[in-house]
């Protein structure tokens, strides 16, 4: 079997036109744009390059970017305090803190400072806890885009058996919570799982975020099984002094007997933006007391 190629490229394209054809409909109700606040710290050149692209995708889609870049040096109630200020701010929307931070500052006080209402990275407690509890919350960009992919491939995932590969907050756990809210039989493995290939060789579904260069091997996947793959690993290229992006699943084994699978780059990764543009326009429509547009 050659595995179906899931092009999350094409489909966070769809989504990103999806929500830029919803904005003028609030800019109508509110007189202003859906307005998204990034706060970078420091100079990681991954976290640079995202930063641009989401300040770049926002103006895009019809939304007002705001940018702030802080030393690496700044102290954790530093940023905290530009936080509240973002929290106070009513053009903004939606507050995104990049992560990586500095080892001088605590992601979690961090993320807990920001207004649930404006969390639309997800990460808040209130927003987790709401997403464990099936009630409406703000969910983390990278799982829901996953989700997507897969509604998109596969239709209704009822009764089909996942395996979640990986148990970070950020997407292993809420992954686990999107598939058990979609009648998933869930399985959550992770470093200390046993027998971690014949857990997943049972999979109908499977999403690897264990951000370990190609270890889901292609003799783990059950034929036709769906393939998510969350990794994204910069390891060196045959070319010498180069590197290339791999994913945690071994590609192209696992393309000969998953029936779908997603690309590195190209799959997972773009959804991450598109769905972050879709969670601030949702933001705003909430913050307003406005339904949430439809379609997306
Ligand atoms: N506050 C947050 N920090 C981080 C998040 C996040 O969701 N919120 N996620 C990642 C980084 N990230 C966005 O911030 C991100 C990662 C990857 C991509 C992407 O499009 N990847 C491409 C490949 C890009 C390349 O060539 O290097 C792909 O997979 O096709 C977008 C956004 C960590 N921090």
């Amino acid at each position: 079997m050659t595995a179906e190629i899931i092009n999350g490229k094409a489909f966070a394209e769809g989504l990103r036109e999806r929500v830029a054809a919803a904005v003028p409909e609030f800019h109508s109700a509110s007189g202003r744009a859906p307005g998204l606040a990034v706060v970078l710290v420091g100079e990681d050149p991954a976290s640079q390059v995202y930063v641009r692209s989401k300040g770049k995708a926002t103006v895009a889609a019809g939304m007002q970017s705001i940018e702030h870049r802080l030393p690496p040096s700044v102290s954790q109630d530093e940023l905290i305090a530009l936080v509240a200020a973002l929290n106070a701010d009513d053009m903004v929307d939606g507050i995104l803190v990049q992560l990586p931070l500095p080892p001088q500052i605590d992601e979690k006080a961090v993320i807990a400072a920001i207004d649930p209402a404006k969390d639309v990275d997800g990460f808040h407690v209130v927003n987790a806890g709401r997403l464990a509890v099936g009630e409406d919350a703000l969910v983390p960009c990278t799982p829901l885009g996953c989700l997507m992919l897969l509604k998109d491939k596969l239709g209704d995932l009822s009764g089909l058996d996942a395996v979640v590969i990986g148990r970070s907050n950020i997407v292993g756990k809420p992954m686990a919570q999107l598939l058990i809210k979609e009648s998933c039989t869930v399985t959550v493995a992770h470093s200390r799982t046993k027998d971690l290939s014949d857990v997943v060789r049972r999979a109908d579904i499977v999403v690897a975020a264990v951000g370990r260069p190609e270890m889901v091997r292609g003799g783990w996947i059950k034929p036709g099984a769906t393939v998510i793959d969350v990794g994204i690993n910069r390891v060196p290229s045959t070319e010498p002094g180069k590197t290339r992006l791999v994913g945690d699943v071994a590609y192209a084994e696992a393309a000969e007997v998953a029936g779908a699978i997603t690309p590195v780059p190209g799959g997972v990764g773009p959804m991450t933006i598109a769905v972050l543009l879709r969670n601030t326009l949702v933001a705003a429509h909430a913050r307003l007391g406005l339904a949430a547009p439809e379609g997306l």
